[in-house]
């Protein structure tokens, strides 16, 4: 491949068109760029299920009539022209013949892969076999592998095919805006770097809880799991931003140097620290295997080893069916010492930088204020929610659609980056903690409490009081407590 690794890519070829993801997430992003006038091909959607390219245009419609509250009707057709569908299973050399014959005028193909992850590798060997990879880009869906070894497996026989300028490799939370923006928000504020440290923090908590279960996603859940599903690529992504030093440059690859330094600092999960849950009924989702021992939560309990974070209990946790739906990261400060001679209480809240990055992103910073009558302390927030004050932001698969499509890699992860995040959690996929069961709606099991040092709980955000208003929004862990 020559330079065309950053020119535009003059047709779209997504492998699973029919799935989940792309009926949540990739038709709705298409029409925005659509409606934006930024997309600029034609789309091919290929599948198993024999169905014509009129099927496929109504299912594109209901999919964005699904999730926009106004649609840009003449923006829809003209995304629906684009639109061409090819049936086949991804097994058979002969689909990608028929493939070949559509591509005859396409220079530089896009192939988007959003598929069962284990098919990854073969079908990228039948496009090379039929001649379609030479100036094409992969983007290539997560999780990449399922554990260290089949990740390296999976990057050597990619790169028996491809050269890494042409292999995108997905993980949607980097296109996050907040996630995004967290490099700047730290290393541009002096009001905030100086107490980014050990020496101010007590600890790091990252949430991403739903209050959604596996519904129709049995199948491919099932094999996967809590861990490999959002805690091995977004969740330890979002970890690296939060962590990192100093970018040293403003490219791209500083960006990644700096969380690939700090994700080699966090030492290896420790499975005695670590608490893997189930939510009651998930065994009755369809799809799911009779006595399954997937986790459908996770938490766990990490360690940074070098001078900013020795000694911080970085903590992690992801679940489906809890309380609410939720995904924040919480710097949780230490108390003051100067507490005794204020009369502060000494129960009174820690200060907290909450960084939400959904479901309303924003910024909040918990401190401790002086009663108005004078007689005690109270919480009070300060939030500055980034819709209202920096506009909308694109979707993250909007933004990152565009950019695969245009060339830019910046958002797109590096190998380094993903086998480290893989050394970190192999332990826990070596030895897994046995299972225990969690009610739908609550915050998950109470063992994950024991996974924090003494005096020390997990902060939630629950409905009556962490959005800013009320006194204090510290629950213990629900324990298998209810709705
Ligand atoms: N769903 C989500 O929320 C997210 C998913 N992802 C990732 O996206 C990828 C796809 O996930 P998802 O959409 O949920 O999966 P689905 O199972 O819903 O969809 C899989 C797609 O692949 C097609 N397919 C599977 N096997 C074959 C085959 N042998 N031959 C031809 N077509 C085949 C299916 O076609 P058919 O239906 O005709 O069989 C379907 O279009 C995964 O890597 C997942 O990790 C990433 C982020 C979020
Ligand atoms: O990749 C995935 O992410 C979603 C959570 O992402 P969000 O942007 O919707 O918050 C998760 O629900 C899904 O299980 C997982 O595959």
């Amino acid at each position: 491949m020559t330079d065309a690794a950053e020119q535009q890519s003059d047709v779209l070829v997504v492998f699973g068109i029919t799935g989940d993801l792309a009926h949540k997430m990739t038709l709705p992003s298409l029409y925005r760029l659509e409606a934006a006038n930024r997309l600029d091909c034609p789309i091919i959607g290929v599948a198993r299920e024999d169905r014509s390219a009129e099927d496929l245009r109504r299912t594109l419609r209901e999919a964005v009539h699904a999730v926009e509250q106004q649609v840009d009707a003449e923006a829809l057709e003209r995304l629906a022209a684009r639109l061409d569908y090819l049936h086949g299973d991804f097994a058979d050399p002969a689909l990608y013949q028929s493939l070949a014959e559509r591509l005859r005028d396409a220079g530089r193909p896009l192939f988007y892969l959003e598929i069962p992850p284990s098919l990854f590798a073969d079908v990228v060997g039948h496009l090379a076999d039929a001649g379609l990879t030479r100036d094409a880009r992969v983007l290539v869906e997560k999780p990449f592998g399922h554990d260290a070894a089949s990740a390296r497996e999976l990057d050597r026989r990619l790169h028996s095919l491809l050269r890494e300028q042409q292999i995108l490799r997905i993980d949607h939370f980097l296109g996050k805006q907040p996630v995004l923006d967290l490099a700047y928000l730290r290393f541009a504020n002096t009001l905030l770097a100086p107490v980014w440290s050990r020496e101010h923090i007590e600890s790091v908590q990252i949430t991403l809880a739903e209050d959604f279960g596996v519904e129709d996603r049995g199948s491919f859940y099932d094999a996967v799991g809590a861990l490999r599903d959002v805690v091995q690529n977004h969740l330890l992504q979002v970890l690296a931003l939060v962590t990192m030093e100093a970018p040293r440059g403003a490219d791209a690859d500083a960006l990644w140097d700096a969380k690939v330094e700090v994700l080699r600092a966090v030492a290896d999960a420790d499975p005695a620290h670590a608490v893997r849950a189930q939510y009651e009924g998930y065994q009755q989702v369809p799809g799911v295997g009779d006595g399954s021992g997937t986790e459908t939560y996770v938490a766990l309990r990490l360690e940074i080893r070098n001078e900013r974070w020795q000694g911080v209990p970085i903590l992690i946790r992801a679940g489906k069916a809890l309380a609410t739906t939720v995904t924040e990261v919480r710097l949780v400060y230490r108390h003051p010492e100067t507490r005794a001679p204020l009369d502060v209480p000494a129960h009174a809240a820690a200060n907290q930088l909450i960084l939400t990055i959904d479901p309303d992103p924003a910024m909040r910073l918990r401190l401790l204020s002086k009663a108005a009558d004078g007689t005690g302390s109270r919480d009070v927030h300060l939030e500055l929610p980034f819709a209202a004050e920096l506009g909308k932001p694109p979707a993250p698969y909007e933004r990152l659609l565009h950019d695969a499509l245009t060339g830019d890699r910046a958002l797109f992860s590096r190998e380094d980056a993903v086998e480290e995040t893989w050394r970190i959690l192999q332990p826990l996929i070596e030895k897994p903690p046995a299972v225990v069961p969690y009610q739908r709606g609550s915050w998950g099991p109470a063992d994950a409490d024991a996974l924090l040092p003494t005096g020390q709980t997990w902060h939630n955000q629950d409905d009556s009081g962490d959005d800013g208003r009320s006194s204090d929004g510290d629950t213990a862990h629900g324990g298998g407590g209810g709705a």
